[in-house]
């Protein structure tokens, strides 16, 4: 098969297309996919780093309120949408699927122009702008939670999950800790702010250094990578401790999660589908800033079935974290519980429902 991937802007759209043609490309070696991005987004760093041939187009999202930019934004969505239509009529994929991000928008909307089989993905349980407009043009929307099915034609839609929920799964090895200068041994806990950090979690954590060094617990905390030299210098006065790791980034998140007992994090979709793919106690805490409130709705799907807590950022304190950390890590039976709850949510086999989908297209359209 050949196919058209398109997804950007933050980790939470490219991570699921990577998963999806890594996968793919494990069990199928033959198939040929191009990725088509932005050269400003952070897939354009990405894609080619996993040797996927990479295209890149010029555009910009909407503005939610009324501005002079949106005028250019459609300018250059039409612009988009040619130079994607030269693309796709070259490379002659069977299906082409959108991962997120308004990158998809021209990529998806061109070749449904041009009858290929189309899929989006919808990672939310409540979708983005760019997902809405596309919903009308594409074969297949494939969502992640029961929810989002709403917002859409329900002819059209599959639940297939996020494919990082396939990637994520494993063993548990703790050995990865000892490269973090951590134990093997003790129970642990990883914070992270999402894909680029988040600066009240941030704050939140650094409070809560002093109090962490007393626990019997180890803490790896990712600050995100523009965060990292602020974080680096307030703990520069507190003084690092022993049992905390502090990191700008993790490269090698699957090894990572496999290792941990619990996350402390914002409420992504795709964190979400890599927590409950490996059955992980977490406590969430949903961004305030995104569209529709969706990563407290996205959240609220976890806590409501026992997997998770949730701590909004308006009630965020060093006190309040600390002691829901205790009160999950130090409770063996509570943890458990967690465990089950959320592995019970899990799609693990994400990716090959989403292949199935696109095969089935693939195949229907050759008939
Ligand atoms: C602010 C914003 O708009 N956030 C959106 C964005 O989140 P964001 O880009 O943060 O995405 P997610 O939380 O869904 O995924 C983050 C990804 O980054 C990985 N990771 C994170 C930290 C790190 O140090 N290393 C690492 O590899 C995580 O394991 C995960 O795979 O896309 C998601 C998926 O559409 C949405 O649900 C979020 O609301």
């Amino acid at each position: 098969m050949k196919i058209i991937v398109s997804g950007g802007g933050t980790g939470g759209h490219i991570y699921p297309a990577l998963a999806l043609i890594r996968t793919i490309k494990q069990k199928h070696p033959d198939t040929e996919c191009l990725y088509i991005g932005t050269e400003k987004g952070l897939e354009s760093r990405l894609v080619p780093r996993e040797n996927i041939p990479f295209k890149s187009i010029h555009i910009t999202g909407f503005k939610r309120s009324l501005s002079f930019e949106n005028v250019k934004t459609v300018v250059r969505f039409l612009k988009g949408v040619s130079r994607c239509k030269k693309i796709i009529r070259e490379f002659k994929p069977d299906v082409v699927i959108g991962t997120g991000g308004y990158v998809c928008g021209p990529v998806v909307y061109a070749a449904a122009k041009l009858h290929i089989p189309t899929i989006i993905h919808e990672q939310n349980s409540v979708p983005g702008l760019t997902n809405k407009f596309l919903s009308r043009y594409v074969d297949k929307v494939a969502i992640c939670f029961e929810s989002a099915k709403s917002f859409f034609d329900e002819k059209k839609v599959v639940l297939t999950g996020n494919p990082r929920a396939s990637e994520v799964i494993g063993d548990k090895r703790r050995g990865v800790l000892s490269g973090f200068n951590l134990k093997t041994t003790l129970p642990t806990v990883l914070i992270f702010g999402g894909s680029r950090g988040a600066r009240p979690i941030n704050e939140a954590v650094v409070k809560s250094f002093s109090n962490f060094a007393q626990k019997n617990y180890q803490v790896i905390y990712a600050t995100g990578d523009v965060h990292y030299e602020a974080v680096k210098k307030e703990i520069a006065l507190i003084g690092e401790k022993g049992n905390i790791k502090v990191v700008p980034f993790i490269h090698n998140m699957p090894e990572v999660l496999r290792a941990v007992d619990l996350v402390v994090s914002r409420a992504g979709a795709t964190t979400l589908a890599e927590l409950t793919a490996l059955g992980l106690p977490s406590i969430l805490i949903p961004s305030p800033y995104v569209t529709n409130n969706h990563q407290e709705k996205n959240a609220k799907t976890l806590v409501e079935n026992g997997a998770a807590f949730m701590l909004l950022e308006k009630d965020l304190s060093s006190a309040k974290l600390v002691s829901l950390i205790d009160k999950i890590l130090l409770d063996r039976e509570q943890m458990e519980k967690m465990q089950a709850a959320a592995r019970k949510l899990g799609i693990r086999d994400a990716s090959w429902r989403l292949y199935e989908v696109m095969e089935n297209l693939a195949a229907k359209a050759k008939s």
